[in-house]
């Protein structure tokens, strides 16, 4: 007997709704959506500032690949797969997406892993491991954040999901949409060499700006004996603080292993 939590997920409406795509927006979609359509391999990188519209474009090509009745697979970095991003693909295409990530239940699992390979799920939105579900006719694969080191498996089966995403599309007939506004060098060189295409979207959508960007050159700067911060960082830090101000200052957590 069938148990109730086998049963498919649901239908989704790529025409449900949509914002008016920008000039820029528009031609990245069409070129996406031509691609979607001639049901052959082929990788884009889509590169574009933080607050492009990037979600927005590569939306409608999920979409395009809903109406040829073929299945999608969005990668997010494991980080990023928060409820805001389901709720956004929820509210584009009216019925949640299917989830796959280390946090859910082995009932989602086994659901999920039999509706893929049925037919029963359409849209899966998911971490790298996504990557080996049993599609049964697999159309699309977006790795949104292409640079994201996550996508990296570093214990065991040492795979990059990237690289593996063009694999399997390749073995699929499938496209790749890898979207980034810092691509990783090896994408853009295959993107300069011509094996991927590349779509750019130059600006931000609507009235955001960007933030005033500078790099400091640590060869310029006068560094006391231990010190790691530069006489200009401190002195920016030091000009906000004077102005009751806040600063906050990243550093890169993941170190590469030599
Ligand atoms: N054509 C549009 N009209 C109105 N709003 C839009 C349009 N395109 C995108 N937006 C909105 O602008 C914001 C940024 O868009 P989006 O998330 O698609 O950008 P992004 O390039 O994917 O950003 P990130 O690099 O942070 O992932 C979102 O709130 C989105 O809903």
């Amino acid at each position: 007997m069938e148990a109730p939590r086998d049963r498919p997920y649901p239908v989704l409406d790529p025409d449900h709704s949509g914002v008016a795509l920008t000039p820029d927006q528009r031609r990245a979609a069409a070129a996406l959506r031509i691609g979607v359509e001639s049901r052959a391999y082929g990788t884009t990188l889509l590169k574009g500032v933080t607050g492009s519209g990037k979600t927005e474009v590569y939306l409608e090509a999920v979409a395009e690949t809903l109406r040829q009745g073929r299945q999608a697979l969005v990668l997010l970095p494991e980080i990023a797969l928060t409820g805001a991003f389901l709720a956004r693909v929820e509210a584009r295409f009216g019925a949640p997406a299917a989830e796959w990530h280390s946090g859910i239940t082995q009932s989602e699992r086994r659901r999920l892993w039999r509706q893929v390979a049925e037919g029963g799920a359409s849209l899966v939105v998911g971490a790298r491991s996504a990557l080996f579900l049993p599609f049964r006719d697999l159309g699309l694969i977006v790795v949104d954040e292409e640079h994201d080191s996550s996508y990296k498996q570093e214990d065991g089966v040492l795979y990059n999901a990237r690289d593996m995403a063009v694999l399997r599309a390749s073995v699929e007939g499938a496209q790749v949409i890898l979207a980034s506004a810092t691509p990783c060098l090896e994408s853009w060189w295959n993107a300069e060499q011509g094996k991927y295409a590349r779509l750019t979207l130059p600006a931000r959508v609507g009235l955001a700006l960007l933030p005033d960007l500078q790099a400091i050159d640590m060869r310029q700067e006068e560094m006391g004996r231990g010190n790691w911060i530069s006489p200009t960082l401190a002195a920016a830090v030091a000009g906000r603080l004077e102005r009751g101000e806040q600063a906050l200052l990243f550093l890169n957590r993941r170190a590469m292993r030599r």
